[in-house]
């Protein structure tokens, strides 16, 4: 194993994954801590997928560390932490804590941070976030039911998070390329800098920060992050030059969809799907409360919808969801929802089904846990940053396309199917 990674949701490590299989590397992703005897065969890079972004901090450190030193002990060189390229976060963290402690672990005197995803429209421009031609705070992340986030300004969010200095590289050096970015890290950690924010607008910034990380031991960011690590191994004598291995056999079966994600993609994506004539049944995670609605309830609708791919969603829109957190808590409204829709994904599997589409990075985390599936194995990529996967244990094998919320076209959940064909 050459690299390895730590992401904070499924989705993400999915994402990940996706993008070391793209540039080459046998790419495996992990569920949960690896156990110490775990068989990570012939990967060269191991993504190890926690649900840690909103669980309390303490806890994100700890689960964050068990799994680097899992990783570590099966011979990783360097490490990525992996969070959301829209950086999603609260006041405590947990990118912050998390970093912190993976430094520590590691010994790396300065961190860089980068979310940016060009090919997703996330560019780092003077320590701000964009999201496509807004600032990341006047998005519709300002609404995310969980981590909503009110400040583009990165240096200040991070620098909210821990007590560490955080510097930022810009732009005017990042353009400059690899020699003046390796430059600046030296200069942001001889003036006393623990993290660096470092802006990226394309994905050669993204290639260059890359190749002046190749000495570091611990790299923080979004996927786009890892965009110019391969070839730093590549470079080294240590990595074959291949192409991505695109051969996926997805199990047959029947199909459905399950979105617990809010964000305005994901709900456009609904009402693609719905206009286009897919069956959609509507969960409220205040009917699950009252036990209105059960996951065998949900689990017979899409069983007997009579349709290729039918679709179950408790996406709403902001003010639906305030209104549920208020009655429920937050919390208590979000896992109401999780644990729902995993509930139906096992049941859905125990009939059959094995072909699923899941929305939602959280929601992914629950109903991956849910079915028991430990590993994946990264398919062909329906849009940027989701690919199709599949299981490689924990039962009858299923495949799975888990969504970032905010990821994929308005015909998403149309298209995907295409290419299970
Ligand atoms: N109608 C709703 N009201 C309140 N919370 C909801 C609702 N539907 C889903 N949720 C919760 O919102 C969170 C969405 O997070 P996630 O699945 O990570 O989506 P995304 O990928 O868009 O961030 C989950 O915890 C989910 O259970
Ligand atoms: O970096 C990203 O945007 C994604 O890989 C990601 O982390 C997904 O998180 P969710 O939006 O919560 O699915």
């Amino acid at each position: 194993m050459l690299l390895g990674a730590v992401a904070d949701d499924l989705t993400g490590a999915t994402d990940l994954a996706l993008t070391l299989s793209r540039e080459g590397m046998r790419a495996v992703q992990v569920v949960g801590v690896p156990p110490a005897d775990f068989d990570f065969g012939d990967a060269e890079a191991v993504v190890v997928a926690l649900k840690s972004r909103t669980i309390p901090a303490a806890e994100a450190v700890s689960l964050s560390l068990d799994a680097a030193r899992a990783i570590l002990s099966a011979g990783a060189e360097q490490i990525i932490f992996k969070y959301c390229s829209t950086f999603d976060s609260t006041p405590e963290g947990n990118i912050g804590p998390v970093a912190e402690a993976l430094a520590g672990l590691l010994d790396a005197p300065l961190v860089l941070a980068c979310p940016a995803f060009p090919a997703n429209g996330r560019t780092v421009y003077q320590g701000h976030l964009f999201v496509g031609s807004m600032l990341l705070s006047d998005c519709p992340m300002k609404d995310h039911p969980l981590t909503p986030m009110t400040d583009a300004n990165l240096v200040r969010v991070l620098q909210q998070q821990t007590k560490l200095p955080v510097g930022l590289i810009p732009y005017s050096v990042v353009d400059r390329g690899g020699e003046a970015i390796a430059a600046a890290f030296t200069e942001a950690e001889t003036k006393g800098d623990r993290f660096v924010i470092v802006d990226a607008v394309t994905e050669d910034h993204l290639r260059a920060i890359g190749r002046a990380a190749a000495d570091m031991k611990l790299i923080t960011g979004g996927s786009g992050i890892a965009i110019g690590l391969p070839e730093n191994f590549r470079r080294a004598g240590k990595l074959a030059t291949r192409k991505a291995d695109t051969t996926f056999a997805a199990p047959a079966g029947r199909a459905a969809i399950l979105a617990g994600s809010c964000s305005a993609a994901t709900r456009r994506q609904i009402a693609a799907a719905i206009a286009a004539g897919v069956p959609a049944l509507k969960i409220d995670p205040i009917a699950i409360a009252e036990g209105n609605t059960t996951a065998a309830g949900v689990a017979d609708w899409l069983a007997s919808a009579g349709h290729p791919h039918p679709l179950a969603y408790s996406s709403a829109d902001p003010d639906e969801v305030r209104s549920a957190q208020e009655k429920l808590g937050r919390d208590r409204a979000g896992g109401l929802v999780e644990h729902l829709l995993a509930e139906v994904a096992i049941t859905l599997r125990e009939n059959s089904f094995s072909r699923l589409i899941v929305a939602g990075g959280e929601t992914s985390g629950a109903v991956v846990n849910g079915l028991g599936v430990a590993a994946l194995r990264i398919g062909p990529e329906i849009d940027p940053g989701v690919p199709w996967t599949r299981s490689l244990d924990g039962g009858s094998p299923i495949a799975l396309a888990l969504k970032s919320g905010n990821f994929g076209a308005d015909d998403f959940f149309l298209k995907a199917w295409d290419q299970l064909k």
